[in-house]
């Protein structure tokens, strides 16, 4: 579970990206967050992963307190996470398979298993043809795929996308997001940041955001 009690976050320089945000994200939930550029969407999901603290209030994850969490507590916070950040590319000069298998190698599973993983993986996404193609000869959306794959090899409770959606056309859209609710479907939790309308109107909670606060959610 996900739980956020009056957060504020103000960066150097004064910058308030979130104010007084109070939510709660359930254990299997599917969560969009929505708002227009500034509005606080990667301050929120940054702060899930520990990749920014709050300046007041509390940020719980799993039950793990993110503001008194010591550096050495980050890899294992880290270990129930899928993230699908803009930060983390690729690597242009790996297979696409060698990219998935990653995480696992770091984790310190065999490469036979890190192997079968990823191609598990790389199956639930649609890619497992291009296993060995490399991450450039893909389109945009079937990269962003690959990295839903690396995402979830070491079967996160929560996966974390910010605008995973971003730049693609709407077929390639439509396949992201439908990668990501499979996961859903199998209990893994996700919040993703988008801007897409399509799915923001599909009847999925939507966490709004403006300015840093918290907009009324539609019943
Ligand atoms: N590292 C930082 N240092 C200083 N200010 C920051 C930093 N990161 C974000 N901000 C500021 O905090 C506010 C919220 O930014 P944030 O990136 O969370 O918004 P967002 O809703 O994700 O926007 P976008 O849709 O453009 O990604 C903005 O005013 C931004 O300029």
């Amino acid at each position: 579970m996900i739980e956020f009690q009056n957060v504020s976050k103000t960066y150097a320089g004064d910058a308030l990206a979130l104010r007084g945000v109070t939510l709660t994200i359930a254990k299997g939930e599917l969560v969009y967050l929505a708002g227009p550029s500034g509005a606080g969407k990667s301050t929120l999901l940054k702060m899930i992963a520990a990749m920014e603290r709050p300046s007041s209030g509390k940020v719980t994850v799993n039950g793990t307190d993110i503001g008194k969490l010591k550096a050495a507590g980050i890899p294992f916070l880290r270990r129930n996470l899928g993230l699908i950040f803009q930060q983390q590319r690729l690597l242009t000069d790996r297979s696409v398979l060698d990219n998935v298998m990653m995480p696992m190698l770091v984790a310190g599973l065999s490469r036979a298993e890190a192997e079968e993983r990823a191609r598990a993986a790389l199956e639930k996404v649609g890619l497992l043809a291009r296993a060995n193609a490399q991450p450039l000869a893909l389109s945009g959306g079937e990269q962003q795929r690959v990295s839903i794959a690396r995402a979830i090899v070491n079967r996160p409770q929560i996966i974390l996308a910010d605008e995973p959606t971003a730049n693609l056309d709407r077929a390639s859209a439509n396949k992201v997001f439908d990668a990501l609710r499979a996961f859903n479907n199998v209990g893994v939790t996700c919040v993703i940041s988008t801007h897409d309308d399509l799915v923001l109107e599909s009847g999925a909670r939507v966490i709004r955001l403006a300015q840093g606060e918290l907009q009324a959610e539609a019943a």
